[in-house]
């Protein structure tokens, strides 16, 4: 076979996480014979000649589970090789639709909360969509705290109040005692507000203090063997250019951080991707991506437009006083 034929272009597969009032998604089960029997999947199917994806999507949800999708929003785009085909899995967020999902083809149908979606019974392109799905779309990077903890607090306390739900703690300079400390008061608060707080660089200290995850350095990513934690946790990466993505992609990195998109005063020396090098980036990656630097709360639109799972920021979303 020629290299030009055996790299068949991706095929475009739209899918549809469709989400009911409890929050619960649909999956239906991919029947016997085809790709992939017996997996549970987003219902959807391959994008037609002369369509756009979101016609795509409408046509492949009445097809399948017989309901009319009133709005979708862009999820993520997972590119993917499977060893029968190459896919990019296009998938959207559909909370408001026409109509009791039924079974159309004789697929079995099940609704799941989100929380409880099980990757070993999904197909593999799926397994970001999970995560995509379980994480929200602002990012808080905590500035590294001074000596006034109290203030430190304070202003974590009102970046909640502002509905932040996902924390990194990025505090570097901190003595030992006093970081554990900090970190543990990190936690009764965020968990109070229903969020979740990831630990910069340590991941030695996820298990001990019970933390939500870890996020690496790209410098670690180079030096780590493998996942530093267990499944359970977040596992998120500080990512810079395609290498890097490839490289977290490889550790199982469950999601990354991209940047710098705009210039920003913290990293004078860095040179912006700019939107279009962040989107091309993006595209490439096949776990959910936060766009980072010199962004404010309302680049969240277009990040999100240009593919990101949203903003990740410390001063997007830390007020100074
Ligand atoms: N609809 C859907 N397809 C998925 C998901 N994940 C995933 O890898 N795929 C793959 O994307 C392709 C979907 O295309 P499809 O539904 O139109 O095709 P098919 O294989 O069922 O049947 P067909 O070729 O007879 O039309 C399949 O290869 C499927 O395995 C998912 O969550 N939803
Ligand atoms: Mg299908």
């Amino acid at each position: 076979m020629s290299a030009a034929l055996s790299e068949a272009a991706p095929v475009h597969v739209v899918a549809a996480a469709l989400i009911d009032a409890d929050g619960r998604v649909l999956l239906a089960q991919r029947p016997e014979g085809k790709h992939l029997a017996g997996y549970w999947e987003f219902p959807g199917g391959k994008v037609e000649p002369g369509e756009s994806a979101l016609q795509a999507l409408q046509r492949e949800i009445l097809e399948e589970i017989g309901v009319r999708v009133a709005s979708a929003e862009a999820l993520i785009r997972i590119p993917w090789r499977y060893s029968a085909k190459q896919i990019l899995l296009d998938v959207y967020r559909v909370r408001e639709f026409v109509g009791v999902p039924h079974s159309c083809e004789g697929q079995s149908l099940k609704w799941v909360p989100a929380a409880a979606l099980d990757p070993a019974e999904m197909p593999a392109a799926d397994h970001p969509v999970i995560h995509a799905l379980a994480l929200p779309d602002r990012y808080l990077i905590t500035p590294e705290p001074g000596a006034d903890l109290g203030a430190f607090l304070a202003g974590l306390d009102a970046a909640l109040d502002r509905g932040v739900r996902l924390v990194q703690l990025r505090a570097l300079q901190l003595e030992e005692e006093k970081l554990r400390t900090l970190a543990a008061e990190c936690l009764t608060r965020v968990r109070a507000a229903g969020g979740q707080l990831l630990i910069s660089r340590r991941h030695d200290l996820v298990e001990e203090l019970d933390l939500d995850g870890v996020h690496i350095s790209a410098a670690q990513l180079q030096s780590l063997q493998e996942r530093p934690v267990s499944l359970r946790r977040w596992f998120a990466a500080s990512c810079h250019d395609a290498r890097e993505l490839q490289l977290a992609q490889s550790l199982q990195v469950d999601f990354a951080v991209l940047g710098t998109v705009a210039p920003t005063l913290s990293h004078p020396g860095q040179v912006p991707l700019g939107w279009d090098g962040f989107s091309a980036l993006c595209a490439g990656a096949a776990l959910p991506v936060f766009a980072l630097g010199g962004l404010v709360e309302g680049d969240l639109p277009a990040a999100i437009e240009r593919g990101a799972q949203g903003i990740a920021g410390i001063s997007a979303f830390w007020e100074l006083r």
